[in-house]
């Protein structure tokens, strides 16, 4: 097993969601030497798995758009793919062994079902890393999977703004088409050893992670449901990469984010007044474009999800939106109209 810098043992982490984003971490977190394990849907995804040699592969795309790195390429290079190896895999429900350090990265969607197959193999001492995009994952597996908060582990939110994407020729490999950044904070003030552990690898690897209070990251995840609320829809239903909404030949897809994040504003400014400076709407919108300009290489999750025809995230995203605004009162026509667009997209797959 690995050890850390002071000579102790490094605690396996497991990850449960080994897409674009949850192999990204994992293979970062296994080349700083922390043992990871992969919970797969189903045997037949591990055995695939370890057929190709127990390998997660990340190919660092956003090189390509970075400018200090450009040079480095000769034009038309392909950027190698950098494979990392002994990574275990098994199903969520094969083994009850505790899982002291766990990252869920399955969509919004997918949570209280992933969770629930894990449920049992977590205990208080356990730390547990949300990653999803959207807002109320973690609400809605207190309510479904605790009455009481002692039986619970210690929950991570994270709001990530990596853009990252799997090709569907390449199982266990991930794009990293954005290198942006990463806000993660302790829901709860006084936490277990593996949570201490977890926040401290996490904010080493090379992926401009913050470990920051958990007020601190309620603005932040505020912002990143608005980015999310504007170009996942927008970029899911034009069937566009992220950087397209910047294009100065459609004026009208810069009134389109305006208005929507004036939109949003407005509700924030009901449902959280006391962030109100934080989240005014030049704060959203100028969170917004920046947003769009360092993942425009990037196709939104959303995108990915309609180019598969899996049911997208819209439910926590802009349906989220529009329930904050009917509890506060405040119409929200922009978040309906993505949210109803959205679904009748979905239904056409
Ligand atoms: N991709 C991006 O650029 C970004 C994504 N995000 C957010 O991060 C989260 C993860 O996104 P992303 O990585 O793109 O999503 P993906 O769809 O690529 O990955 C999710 C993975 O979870 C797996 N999964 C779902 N349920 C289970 C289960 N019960 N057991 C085992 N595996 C399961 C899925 O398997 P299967 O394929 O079999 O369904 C899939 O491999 C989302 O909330 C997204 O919005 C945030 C920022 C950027
Ligand atoms: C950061 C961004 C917008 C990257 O595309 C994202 O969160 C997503 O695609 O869901």
């Amino acid at each position: 097993m690995a050890s850390s810098a002071e000579g102790g043992r490094l605690s396996r982490i497991y990850v449960l969601g080994a897409g674009a984003v949850g192999l990204l971490f994992a293979g970062h977190l296994r080349n700083a030497g922390y043992p990871i394990t992969l919970l797969l849907r189903s045997s037949a995804a591990v055995e695939r798995f370890e057929q190709q040699g127990g390998k997660i592969g990340i190919v660092n795309d956003w090189i390509r758009a970075h400018p200090s790195r450009q040079r480095l390429l000769r034009a038309g290079e392909e950027i190698p793919c950098c494979s990392i190896d002994d990574v275990q895999a098994e199903t969520p429900t094969e083994k009850d062994t505790i899982i002291n350090q766990l990252i869920i990265t399955t969509k919004a969607q997918h949570v209280q079902q992933a969770y629930s197959q894990v449920q049992s193999r977590l205990n208080p001492n356990s730390a547990v890393l949300m990653l999803q995009n959207g807002m109320g994952t973690l609400e809605a597996i207190q309510r479904k999977f605790y009455t009481h908060s002692q039986n619970q582990p210690a929950f991570i939110i994270g709001t990530n703004a990596h853009g990252c994407l799997r090709h569907s020729n390449e199982e266990f490999a991930t794009h990293h088409t954005a290198m942006s950044s990463c806000k993660i904070a302790l829901h709860i003030p006084s936490a277990p050893q593996s949570a201490m552990e977890m926040l401290t690898a996490l904010a080493a690897l090379p992926l401009n992670v913050s470990v920051v209070n958990w007020s601190d990251l309620q603005p932040q995840m505020l912002l990143k449901l608005a980015a999310n609320a504007v170009i996942n829809p927008a970029t899911a239903l034009a069937g566009c990469r992220n950087g397209l909404m910047l294009q100065p030949e459609v004026p009208s897809v810069r009134e389109f984010v305006a208005s929507a994040c004036l939109e949003i504003a407005a509700i924030y400014a009901r449902a959280h007044p006391h962030l109100h400076s934080e989240l005014s709407a030049a704060a959203i919108e100028e969170y917004v474009l920046n947003i769009v300009h360092v993942t425009a290489q990037n196709k939104s999750s959303m995108l990915q999800d309609v180019a598969a025809a899996r049911p997208t995230e819209s439910d926590w995203i802009n349906g989220y939106l529009v329930r904050l605004g009917q509890q506060h009162g405040v119409p929200t026509p922009i978040n309906t109209s993505l949210y109803a667009l959205m679904k009748l997209r979905e239904s056409a797959f």
